[in-house]
């Protein structure tokens, strides 16, 4: 496939943004049906790193930092740079100065299936990254790839202008057709998990509230008192 920039994508609703960042990783993850979630090898560099906004998507020859240079210039406030290798790579394609540059033109973070460096000047500029590795291995700007295509990232499809939500937890891919829905689902979770949280600690147990002291038994399982 040629290599092309798409200047102008179709982000998620903005309302569907606002009301998803009020959510975990794991609530929305869970809001989902338990889909959208990267594969965990991506770490935060920072602990309490959050994100959540609109994909702006790289795909980058490994070792090759030029793709991410190009996005800078189509990147909009509350995107979130999603960063993808044609092949797997640890090379730390990502620093201070892109974390500068992205910072100028409104991007609020950065996930990439691939290494980043300049973690501790990332952190006191609270640039929040979630990365494959952490390595100091430069690279080049040589190689065309494209920006703003669908591409696939720690195992899952991100589209541009999905939305992309991180935490400590991990990052998930909310596509903007479910935005609505999803943040619907996220709030009865929410309201669900804070009449449970109550009851737990209460003492009441969650084989009682779940109703499944009836599992058990289904599945033959027996008290005994030694
Ligand atoms: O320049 C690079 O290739 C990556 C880097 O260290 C930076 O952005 O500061
Ligand atoms: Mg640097």
């Amino acid at each position: 496939m040629s290599s092309v920039i798409v200047t102008h994508i179709e982000r998620a609703n903005a309302n569907d943004v606002q009301a998803l960042s009020a959510f975990g990783v794991a609530t929305v993850h869970e809001a989902m049906g338990r889909r959208g979630l990267m594969n965990p090898y991506l770490r935060p560099i920072y602990d309490d790193a959050k994100v959540c906004g609109t994909a702006v998507t790289v795909s980058c020859h490994p070792g090759d930092n030029l793709m991410i240079h190009a996005a800078m210039e189509v990147c909009r406030p509350g995107d979130v740079l999603v960063v993808t290798v044609t092949s797997a790579s640890t090379d730390g394609m990502f620093g201070e100065l892109l974390g500068v540059s992205a910072r100028a033109q409104g991007a609020q973070g950065l996930i990439i299936d691939a290494g980043v460096r300049d973690t501790v000047e990332l952190t006191e500029m609270r640039f929040p990254v979630w990365a494959k590795a952490i390595s100091a291995k430069g690279t080049v700007k040589a190689t065309a790839g494209s920006v703003n295509i669908p591409v696939v990232c720690a195992g899952c499809i991100v589209n541009p202008g999905d939305i992309i939500v991180g935490d400590r937890d991990g990052v998930v891919v909310v596509p903007k057709a479910e935005a609505a829905q999803v943040a619907l689902a996220a709030q009865a979770r929410t309201d669900k998990e804070a009449n449970v949280r109550n009851r737990l600690a209460q003492g009441e147990l969650g084989l009682d509230i779940y109703g499944l002291r009836e599992k058990l038994k289904a599945l033959s399982v027996t008290y005994v008192s030694n």
